[in-house]
């Protein structure tokens, strides 16, 4: 691993901005020294600062030290941050990689200069295991960077480079996507305990059932269709089980919350 001889600010330090900066320690592609972390509130700063990463609540002073710039603020956070750090902004130096669900890197331009250097990143929250998956995009950053910016999220998990205008879209099925999985885990161990479990062993085992899954697919390269033929024996109890669900709507409303989710991330935020 080649670690990264800048410096990284992240703006904004709640569920994914701590995340990515513990991942990135763990993973070696910074000491905790070369992140500098800020919230509004230095109180909720305190324990970062004794995990030795640099903290701060001034975003200009920090983003002034920095080259790689990450803003983690929610979507409707956003314009305030951007206006406290337009002035320091400097476009040979920095590239900014934005997290904010439903901004585009224009958006972003047309309130810190036209000629910055944005991409735009979805993880989701296993990037705190280094799970992560992330789909990177941008319209004007140069080769170079959208290659950093890569490096960086693959040291927290799998990278995915999509056009920009599929990051809603993105957002849906990566970043609310864990929700949707871990939502249905939770569900099958309530089933288990219908049918005789205790609730932290039915847990257990869905949880373990839905890893072999999923690594069924990763390791196998192979459709979920195809793994599924090979569970459903004929006139067998998958099968029965399977279509009860289906009847009841469980491909559909998968694919129903996957496309509301995508209309609302492209909604999240309003320009001015
Ligand atoms: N949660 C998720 O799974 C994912 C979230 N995202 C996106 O990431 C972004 C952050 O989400 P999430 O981490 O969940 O949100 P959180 O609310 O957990 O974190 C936002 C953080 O920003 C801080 N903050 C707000 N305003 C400022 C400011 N002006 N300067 C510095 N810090 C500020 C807040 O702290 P304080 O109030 O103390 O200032 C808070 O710690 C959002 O845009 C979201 O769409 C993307 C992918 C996945
Ligand atoms: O729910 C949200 O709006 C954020 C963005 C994607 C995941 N969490």
């Amino acid at each position: 691993m080649n670690k990264f001889k800048g410096r990284v600010a992240i703006l904004g330090s709640g569920n994914i901005g701590v995340s990515l900066a513990k991942g990135l320690v763990k993973s070696g592609y910074a000491e905790a020294g070369q992140i500098s972390l800020t919230r509004r509130s230095a109180a909720g700063l305190t324990d970062l600062a004794e995990q030795g990463f640099a903290v701060s609540t001034d975003n200009a002073a920090v983003v002034a030290n920095a080259d790689i710039v990450v803003l983690a603020v929610l979507p409707q956070q956003l314009n305030n941050l951007l206006a406290q750090i337009g002035a320091v902004v400097d476009v040979q130096k920095h590239v900014f990689i934005s997290v904010a669900s439903g901004v585009s890197c224009a958006d972003i331009r047309s309130k810190i200069g036209e000629d910055v250097q944005v991409v735009r990143a979805m993880p989701n929250t296993a990037i705190a295991i280094g799970q992560s998956m992330t789909c990177v995009a941008t319209d004007n950053a140069s080769q170079q960077n959208v290659e950093e910016v890569t490096r960086m999220f693959e040291t927290v998990g799998s990278v995915v480079k999509i056009n920009e205008d599929l990051m809603t879209s993105a957002t849906a099925l990566c970043a609310c996507g864990i929700a949707f999985f871990l939502r249905a885990i939770r569900a099958a161990s309530q089933g288990g305990v219908e049918i005789g479990f205790h609730a932290d062993e039915a847990l257990k085992m869905a949880v373990q059932t839905a890893k072999g899954a999923a690594d069924l697919l990763l390791l196998m390269q192979s459709h979920p269709e195809q793994e599924i033929d090979k569970v459903t024996s004929p006139k067998g109890c998958t099968i029965a089980g399977l279509n009860e669900m289906e009847h009841n709507g469980f491909s559909s409303s998968l694919i129903k919350g996957i496309k509301l989710s995508a209309i609302k991330a492209g909604a999240l935020y309003t320009k001015e």
